[in-house]
């Protein structure tokens, strides 16, 4: 692709979309450029992918078509602030930030600008990111595919109505670190009953990976796929019969729920 790439923050998902844009080549590093405050994120990122980094927001924003603001939404304020005079009629601001919205983004710059809002989740990094996008009016159709060209680089990107995207925060945004509590749980329980530590994480995570793919690749129900697994007076049911009396399905929602909630409220 022919376009530069900037990252305002270069913190845990920056990196994650920065690590899977030059994997699968879409961008060279040439094309990148992040700003960072320490010195120490400024020297480390440049040295992980060696990309240019910056302290100074600005040279991000000369440098760059699109411009991700990829700090924590209590940030947003001071960085759009600091920006907004250099940007221009071309370029495309992309948030990252949950409960941000495209007017609220909009009426800071207190401009007409082109914005992306998008919320996508760190399994960005080997290329099975989940993004989730909206966009405000003074994007077009051509340029949304351009942004969608870059996120579809690092898994898959869907665009949804904008009332959807607190939604987008809980189940994929965010969900990755519940899997990650659900892998080590598992693998906790093989430990417990004499499983070495890193065998366990092998097999729970490859049980997750695998799940996955199931419901995606076969399209079958999951209840159906859960069917499939529990053998009647079998073992699977029995670990079902557990999770069902402890609330696990009624524990996902409720968190869930909180979890759009805080975004709703950023
Ligand atoms: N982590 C995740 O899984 C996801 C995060 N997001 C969103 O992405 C955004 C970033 O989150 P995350 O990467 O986790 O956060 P991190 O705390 O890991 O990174 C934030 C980055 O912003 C930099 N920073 C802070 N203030 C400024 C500033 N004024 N100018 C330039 N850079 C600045 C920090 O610099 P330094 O390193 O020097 O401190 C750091 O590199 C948030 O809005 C978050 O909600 C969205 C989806 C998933
Ligand atoms: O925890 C957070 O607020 C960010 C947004 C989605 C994932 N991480």
């Amino acid at each position: 692709m022919n376009v530069t790439l900037g990252f305002i923050g270069c913190g845990n998902m920056a990196k994650a979309m920065i690590g899977g844009i030059l994997k699968n080549g879409i961008l060279m590093k040439e094309q990148i450029i992040a700003s960072a405050v320490s010195d120490s994120t400024v020297a480390k990122v440049s040295e992980q992918f060696g990309i240019k980094t910056t302290k100074d927001n600005l040279q991000v924003v000369e440098n760059s078509d699109i411009i991700f603001l990829a700090v924590k939404p209590q940030y947003y304020e001071t960085v759009i602030h600091e920006i907004r005079e250099k940007i221009t009629d071309n370029q495309i601001i992309v948030s990252i930030a949950p409960g941000k919205t495209v007017d609220w983004l909009g009426d800071l710059f207190g401009k007409e600008v082109k914005i992306v809002r998008t919320m996508p989740n760190t399994p960005a990094l080997v290329l099975e990111g989940m993004t989730g996008v909206c966009k405000n009016n003074n994007v077009t159709a051509e340029e949304l595919e351009e942004v969608c060209r870059i996120l579809n680089g690092f898994g898959k990107a869907a665009v949804v109505k904008e009332d959807l995207m607190d939604v987008v925060v809980s189940v994929s945004g965010s969900s990755p670190a519940y899997v990650f509590l659900f892998i080590e749980a598992m693998a906790d329980a093989a430990v417990a009953d004499g499983m070495p530590r890193n065998l366990a994480y092998e097999f729970a995570a490859s049980a997750v990976l695998g799940s996955a793919k199931m419901v995606i690749e076969t399209k079958k129900h999951p209840g159906e796929l859960k069917d499939m697994v529990c053998s009647p007076g079998g073992t699977t049911i029995e670990a079902i019969r557990v999770l069902e009396e402890k609330g696990f399905r009624s524990s996902v929602i409720e968190a869930m729920k909180a979890c759009t909630k805080k975004a709703r409220e950023l």
